[in-house]
């Protein structure tokens, strides 16, 4: 039996009579405009926008709509386990951390603060190679948390084998390779502000420690930036990375693998013929192809495809314990949430993180509890009613 997540509720009502109120909003719309009155609007829209239109972001909360659960009553659901293992790594929740990039651009301790809250409620990290903090720093950070590393690709296989070596020292035990931003969508907020995070400097400390990276320069990044970053940036962007270069990886990581960002069910049986263990379902979170299809819509196909033979994750729009558990009964293993605890961090750092993720599985476990489930296994889609 894990712990019972869904007691933050009480904990939060029994500090209402010393008179408190939690330091801030445990609803995700209001969670955002709150972080909006909070953050310059640089940060702010970079994390919140999308691409183009805002299309895809919208329709990856809509599709969550159109399913609804169907609760079942007298089923004996007090005593819920959640707990579940992706890829040899134990989960109390069936929820991890997405990778985002850039997190000091809305609290300096970033990706660190971010490691601890993680790790405090052992729910598994994935950390950005655009990541504010070391590979290493983040390590220490997380302690003995469950971590896993995404890689923004480098065309450059020295330094890819360096970063991927040093990720397995480190202690990250999954290997998630992000294949859907191969070069930065459309994002009308973030270019109306002229504003990108790399060419200020930060999301750059994982290449800027790399021994192979640094070898590869004239000057230090420290002696000069510009050349270092636009190096970099033309390291991890463009298409020569393809399907026949994924032993490349399997050579240089003896851990799990999974490709992050399939969206249609060919290229998902194509990623598990290629040998990969895990994909995750996912447009990005609507920022990368404005018009996209919402990601939960391309689930059951994928799931029903491949689920079989792979881990099938799965994340872009999971703001509530019912989409998790929607989700999950689509054919998800697991969730990854990013804005949310992106909010949080801004929020209060390490606690703001905390408060995000514990509500989150607050009313996911109080969800699972009152439509009268106890584990996360019996799932399937006939708990939900399309609509
Ligand atoms: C500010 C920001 C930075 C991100 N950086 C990365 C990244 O470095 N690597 C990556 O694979 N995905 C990145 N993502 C995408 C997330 O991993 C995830 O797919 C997306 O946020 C999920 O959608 P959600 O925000 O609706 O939960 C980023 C997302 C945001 C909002
Ligand atoms: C190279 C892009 C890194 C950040 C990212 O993935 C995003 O902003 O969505």
């Amino acid at each position: 039996m894990t712990e019972r997540f869904g007691s933050y509720q009480n904990e939060i009502y029994l500090q209402g009579y010393g008179g408190t109120t939690p330091a801030f909003t445990t609803d995700a719309t209001r969670l955002e405009e709150s972080a909006a009155d909070l953050l310059e609007p640089g940060p702010f829209w970079y994390v919140a926008g999308a691409a183009g239109s805002g299309a895809t972001a919208r329709a990856n909360r809509a599709a969550f709509d159109h399913w609804r659960i169907v609760p079942r009553m007298l089923t004996d659901a007090t005593e819920r386990d959640l707990s579940t293992t992706v890829l040899g790594t134990e989960l109390p929740a069936p929820v991890l951390l997405a990778p985002v990039g850039v997190q000091s651009i809305v609290h300096p301790d970033g990706e660190l603060a971010t490691a601890r809250a993680a790790a405090g409620l052992r729910l598994p990290m994935v950390l950005s190679t655009a990541s504010s903090h070391s590979i290493e720093a983040v390590a220490e950070a997380s302690g003995d948390g469950p971590r896993w590393f995404q890689l923004y690709w480098p065309n450059d296989p020295d330094v890819c084998g360096s970063i991927l070596r040093r990720a397995k020292e480190a202690g990250y035990t999954a290997l998630v390779v992000t294949l859907d931003t191969w070069t930065l969508g459309w994002r009308p907020a973030d270019l109306d502000g002229a504003y990108l995070p790399f060419l200020n400097g930060d999301g750059l400390a994982v290449p800027f420690t790399d021994p192979a990276f640094r070898s590869l320069l004239e000057k230090t990044p420290e002696e000069d930036a510009p050349t270092a970053i636009l190096r970099w940036i033309s390291m991890v962007t463009g298409t020569d990375r393809n399907w026949s270069a994924l032993p490349f990886l399997r050579e240089h990581w003896d851990g799990p693998i999974l490709l992050k960002g399939i969206q249609h069910v060919d290229d998902a049986r194509r990623a598990v013929d290629a040998g990969m263990d895990g994909i995750i379902v996912s447009n990005h979170g609507g920022r990368q192809v404005d018009g996209a299809v919402a990601a939960l819509d391309m689930l059951p196909e994928i799931a029903t495809a491949v689920g079989e033979r792979a881990t099938v994750l799965f994340d872009s729009g999971v703001r509530t314990g019912a989409d998790v558990l929607k989700a999950l009964a689509l054919g998800a293993r697991a969730v990854l949430v990013g804005r949310p605890y992106v909010y949080g961090l801004a929020h209060g750092g390490e606690d703001g993180v905390r408060h995000v993720l514990r509500g989150l599985l607050a009313d996911f476990d109080l969800t699972m509890g009152l439509s009268g489930h106890r584990t996360v296994t019996e799932l399937d889609s006939t708990v939900l009613r399309r609509v």
